[in-house]
């Protein structure tokens, strides 16, 4: 995506982003092969920033025109199946105005239920970036690893605006597909462990966004039964994905001619998700007490223990992909 055209696709974006603040639920994900710039679009740099932080600073610059808004914010990752809460990037508050911040800049005031913290949204976005799990690759010098998913839930009373609400706003980077042969090392063989490790990342990348593939493939026919439980990215997934809510798929695809097989394939995902139909928008009542709804409250994680997210070099975690026979078989075929 080039720069000029990040801020006209948020500008786009925009109204949908600015809908939480009624109680509406969007979900915007980037989706697409390995190093087409899925994080660079979500993130961008400090000078040019990508989705997450526009949204974050659109959504405050509103909240600072009125209303009580108590907000939360949460960072997920999916580490080869394993889900991990960011450490410290789980924050709750009021916002406030502050004459110290920038607009938008997202200042958390004290609050007695969380303590007191006072730090910056921002912050709390590239902390999280930071702790990621990336690695270089043939495709990408600093390919993601894992599938990052950014809940902030913001729950909205305004005495002119009738009942309380709960808004969320889910912005998910996926990791990218890839091909096996792509999958390696940059500069190194596959029968390295780095090589074996990477690999088997990308099987399980593949894997994932299979799963994402077949319910989406469900949520099209409407199917009785979506099989969100394939994965723990469907788990999660599942309220973003739910009747009433938006959902934008932001598709990042390369036009080099060798790519064309993933291109095509990124297309057909794209096609598939542009058929389905979630339902009228509907806001959601804030509930009268309790903590604010988000994907790390709404979908129990029972059975799927949070575990410190392992760094692309530590040993991998026991789990789906842990048996040393499959480490080496190619990535299943790419999702489309
Ligand atoms: N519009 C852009 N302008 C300048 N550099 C870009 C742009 N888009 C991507 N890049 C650069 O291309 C490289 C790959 O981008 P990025 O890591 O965002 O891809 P990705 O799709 O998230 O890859 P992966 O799925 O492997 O994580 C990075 O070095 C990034 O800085």
């Amino acid at each position: 995506m080039e720069a000029e055209s990040r801020e006209g696709v948020f500008r786009e974006l925009e109204s949908a982003v600015l809908s939480c603040l009624g109680g509406y639920s969007v979900c915007i994900f980037t989706y697409g092969q390995t190093g087409t710039g899925k994080t660079y679009s979500m993130e961008g740099p400090p000078e040019d920033p990508g989705i997450a932080p526009r949204a974050l600073q659109s959504l405050f610059r509103e909240m600072g025109t009125g209303g009580q808004h108590h907000v939360t914010l949460s960072m997920v990752e999916i580490y080869n199946e394993a889900v991990s809460a960011q450490p410290g990037v789980v924050a709750s508050g009021k916002a406030m105005k502050s004459s110290k911040a920038p607009c938008g800049a997202l200042t958390w005031g004290p609050d007695p239920a969380v303590g007191q913290p006072c730090c910056s949204g921002l912050q709390m976005l590239s902390l999280g970036r930071g702790n990621r799990a990336t690695a270089a690759t043939v495709m990408n010098q600093h390919s993601s690893r894992s599938h990052a998913l950014v809940t902030l839930t913001l729950r909205t009373a305004s005495p002119l605006r009738g009942p309380a609400t709960s808004g969320t706003l889910h912005l998910v980077d996926l990791a990218g597909s890839e091909r096996a042969w792509k999958a390696g090392t940059a500069g190194t063989s596959w029968e390295d462990r780095d090589g074996a490790q990477r690999l088997r990342e990308a099987r399980t990348i593949n894997r994932s966004l299979l799963a994402l593939g077949g319910v989406m493939t469900a949520l099209r026919a409407r199917r009785p039964h979506v099989p969100f439980r394939d994965s723990q990215l469907t788990r999660l997934l599942q309220p973003a994905l739910g009747p009433g809510a938006t959902a934008v798929l932001l598709l990042q695809i390369s036009t080099r001619p060798e790519d064309l097989g993933e291109t095509v394939c990124s297309l057909k995902f794209a096609e598939r998700v542009g058929q389905v139909e979630l339902g009228p928008a509907r806001p959601r009542r804030a509930p009268r007490s309790g903590t604010p709804s988000s994907l790390s409250t709404d979908t129990p994680l029972t059975g799927t223990p949070c575990t410190p997210t392992p760094s692309p070099g530590s040993p991998p975690s026991p789990g789906l992909d842990s048996g040393s026979s499959s480490a080496l078989s190619p990535p299943e075929e790419l999702p489309s």
